[in-house]
């Protein structure tokens, strides 16, 4: 009997099965229940087509109709439910051009790209294996369904997810397939960098990092992928520098552009369309990382690194100077600020708004804590209410004169 999350999908199998239709787990849920590992989201196969799942259950989203999945909402739990495929011709190296229904689930798992993602998996524990995933999962190794070169014609992406995958669980790719990298990686060109960026984030945040990095370079994908083609030695710099995974986006953006040599954040930034919030966190990474630089990090820590950030900013200086700095000195330094962060602070917006009754609510408020935040860090006004508040009166004062 599976446990937890499987269980919650009970009644949405059960309900396919009663009508005489076949339903499986697939896909990374199957792979990472395997490795005893915590599952992310649940994929359902099944043979029923997407009308007749509409039929049956009342509360659907057809999110994906045309490509059989439906998305079936069961108490507050939801699912994605996909007929079994095959797909029609690749022209793009990217999406299928057309999908067809078929109703035999070892046909749906042969267009999957991994032997360890193309496994099945019955409510009761039943594992349908016919590419030899559970084998591939004892070895360590990346293997495809079938032929490489056919996987990665019909999604290039997929020469990313190896890597990928090589990172998430520590392991190898096969010869076959690393050389199959080599040859049709530039085809990587045809995707779109917001999937590319998808799957180098993950790769960062992989176990097996170094492994990761390692498949990158002697695939030499890297060579194909946006900036890092004109960048020779930053994955070796990467293998040099980086000991652990990177769980955050901003210190891997920050990471990037520490160790390229001709492009810069905005160069990342733009090569990746990374979103302007991600943009501005790395961007403050960086900056601390720099103060720091110039000026040591007792200065830096009053001046620039809030809570929010003070484990990036950390994370940062332990990535590129893991040899000169002990970090159980700079925690101790952090702690002894005088606060970590806004909300420690004695006023919050909410009190300056109630201060000032009739001004309006407006960006004075962030302006106002964010000079707070900087007297206080820098020993300049005691964290105290009554004092903050006559500070602030003043300003108000000095502004309407
Ligand atoms: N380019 C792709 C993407 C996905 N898949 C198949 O679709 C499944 C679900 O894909 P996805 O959710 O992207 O990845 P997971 O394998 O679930 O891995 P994770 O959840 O760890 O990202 C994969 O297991 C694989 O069988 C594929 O064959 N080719």
């Amino acid at each position: 009997m599976l446990g937890e999350p499987f269980t919650k999908a009970r009644n949405v199998i059960q309900t396919l099965e009663d009508n005489g239709y076949e339903a499986y787990f697939v896909g990374g849920s199957v792979r990472d229940y395997l490795l005893n590992v915590p599952i992310g989201d649940i994929d359902i196969a099944t043979n029923a087509k997407p009308d007749e799942m509409l039929k049956l259950f009342k509360r659907t989203v057809p999110v994906g109709i045309e490509h059989g999945t439906v998305l079936i909402l069961d108490g507050e739990h939801e699912f994605e439910v996909t007929t079994y495929r095959v797909e029609g011709e690749y022209d793009d190296f990217r999406r299928p051009d057309s999908v067809e229904f078929v109703r035999d689930i070892t046909l749906d798992l042969s267009r999957r790209d991994f032997t360890i993602n193309a496994m099945a998996m019955s409510l009761d524990g039943d594992i349908i294996d016919p590419y030899g995933g559970q084998e591939h999962l004892l070895q360590k190794e990346i293997h495809t369904v079938g032929q490489p070169k056919d996987r990665f014609t019909e999604d290039a992406l997929r020469m990313l997810r190896a890597v990928r995958f090589a990172s998430q669980l520590n392991f190898k790719i096969a010869h076959d397939v690393n050389e199959a990298i080599k040859e049709y990686g530039s085809l990587i060109k045809y995707v779109a960098v917001e999937r590319i960026q998808v799957e180098l984030f993950k790769m960062f945040k992989g176990v097996g990092l170094k492994q990761g990095l390692h498949s990158l370079n002697m695939t030499q994908l890297y060579k194909s992928l946006p900036l890092f083609k004109g960048e020779h030695s930053l994955v070796r710099s990467l293998i040099e520098t980086v000991q652990d995974p990177i769980p955050f986006e901003n210190v891997v953006i920050a990471t990037l552009s520490l160790l390229s040599k001709d492009h810069d954040l905005n160069d990342w930034v733009k090569a990746y369309k990374l979103s302007n919030k991600l943009k501005r966190e790395s961007l403050h990474v960086l900056h601390c990382y720099d103060e720091y630089k110039r000026k040591g990090i007792s200065e830096t820590l009053v001046y620039h690194v809030t809570h929010d950030y003070f484990v990036h900013f950390l994370e940062l200086v332990f990535i590129i100077d893991r040899e000169k700095i002990e970090t159980s000195e700079l925690t101790t330094l952090f702690e002894q600020l005088p606060i970590q962060s806004r909300s420690d602070l004695a006023v919050t917006g909410h009190d300056l708004m109630n201060m000032f009754p009739s001004v309006r609510k407006g960006p004075w408020i962030g302006e106002y804590l964010s000079k707070i935040e900087q007297l206080v860090l820098q020993g300049k006004l005691k964290n105290n209410r009554t004092e903050i508040e006559s500070q602030v009166k003043r300003w108000k004062e000095q502004e309407s004169n």
